[in-house]
């Protein structure tokens, strides 16, 4: 399968580097990170250590490929969008954190979009050498509720081609508000108080801010027809929070690093939903004004 993944940054070059295993992959990203893969190749250390070389180029525009896989940060999904539309594929899966880039996709290209959520972990330690902290698996399904599964069951195809745990589920929509969840739990509370996760995790005054973030989360996503209850919901937290405790959040990252955060896609896209509906979580509110605020101060928003 000739595969474009569009985002190669941490988790975008750990899969693009696992599926050219099997696949004809290549990368879309940033130099330097891309001046190091074309010279020297890509080199995966951590859970798996090896190396590889896919091609790797800045410049997506007007790619052909079976399947474009999208692992841009959230707020650039509507620019790689753009971008996809020049090219042709046969599926685009985003496997990115947070809700709505799937819609922005499918409103940019006229391929089927296969939604994705993945529990692995990576970091793009230096040019050329990607980390991959966490094994973790992928879960796929249709973006539309009535959509095809064959572009689904080939995009699973091709990642189990390349030794990854893939599970296919018709109700992925049910699984990207369960990760979201979890997100607008952890990401901004360790973001804020920065701490790592294991801090959200059990008893305490963080856990329960956490807590109520994963409770309202739920809410609002019974309120748009997921069967998410809320006990799913926090006890995912507590999951998560305990199997990665000794992590730093992707926003705590963002946020150390000073740089932009997904706060819009994930407690940013609860608050709206609520206000859709006439609906308040106001855990999410303030946990998004906080962040949005500190953005701002750092001049980190557009
Ligand atoms: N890292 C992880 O372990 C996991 C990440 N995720 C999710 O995956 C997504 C990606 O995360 P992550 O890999 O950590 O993010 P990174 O910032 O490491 O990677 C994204 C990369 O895409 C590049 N990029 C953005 N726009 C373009 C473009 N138009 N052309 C070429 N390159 C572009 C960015 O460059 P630049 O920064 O210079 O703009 C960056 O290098 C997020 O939604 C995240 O929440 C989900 C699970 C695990
Ligand atoms: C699940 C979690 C919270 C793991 O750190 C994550 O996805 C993130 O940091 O963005």
């Amino acid at each position: 399968m000739r595969v474009v993944v569009f985002g190669a940054g941490s988790l975008g070059s750990l899969v693009g580097g696992r599926l050219a295993r099997a696949h004809d992959v290549t990368l879309v990203g940033r130099d330097p990170h891309v001046s190091a893969v074309q010279r020297s190749g890509l080199r995966v250390t951590g859970v798996e250590t090896f190396e590889t070389q896919p091609a790797a180029t800045t410049d997506g525009t007007g790619t052909n490929a079976d399947l474009a896989l999208v692992t841009v940060k959230a707020y650039d999904t509507e620019a790689a969008a753009r971008t996809l539309a020049t090219g042709e594929y046969g599926a685009v899966c985003s496997l990115q954190n947070g809700m709505g880039n799937e819609d922005v996709l499918a409103a940019h290209v006229d391929a089927p979009v296969v939604a994705g959520t993945v529990t692995c972990g990576a970091r793009l330690a230096d040019p050329g050498h990607v980390e991959w902290l966490g094994r973790g698996t992928v879960t796929l399904g249709p973006w539309r509720p009535e959509g095809d599964t064959a572009p689904v069951e080939r995009v699973a195809a091709a990642f189990r081609a390349a030794d990854f745990p893939t599970d296919v589920t018709s109700d992925i929509r049910r699984r990207l508000w369960e990760k979201l969840a979890v997100n607008a739990a952890i990401n901004p509370v360790t973001a804020l108080a920065r701490v790592e996760n294991g801090a959200v995790a059990g008893e305490g005054p963080l856990a329960a801010v956490a807590t109520a973030a994963a409770r309202e989360t739920a809410a609002v996503a019974r309120a748009d027809g997921v069967d998410l209850s809320a006990a799913t919901a926090t006890t995912a937290v507590e999951t998560v929070a305990s199997e990665t405790a000794r992590n730093q959040s992707s926003m705590h990252r963002d946020v150390a690093r000073g740089r932009r955060t997904e706060i819009d896609a994930i407690n940013g896209f609860v608050v709206d939903r609520a206000a859709d509906r006439g609906e308040s979580v106001p855990v999410n509110r303030v946990l998004t004004s906080l962040i949005r605020g500190w953005e701002a101060d750092a001049g980190r928003r557009e």
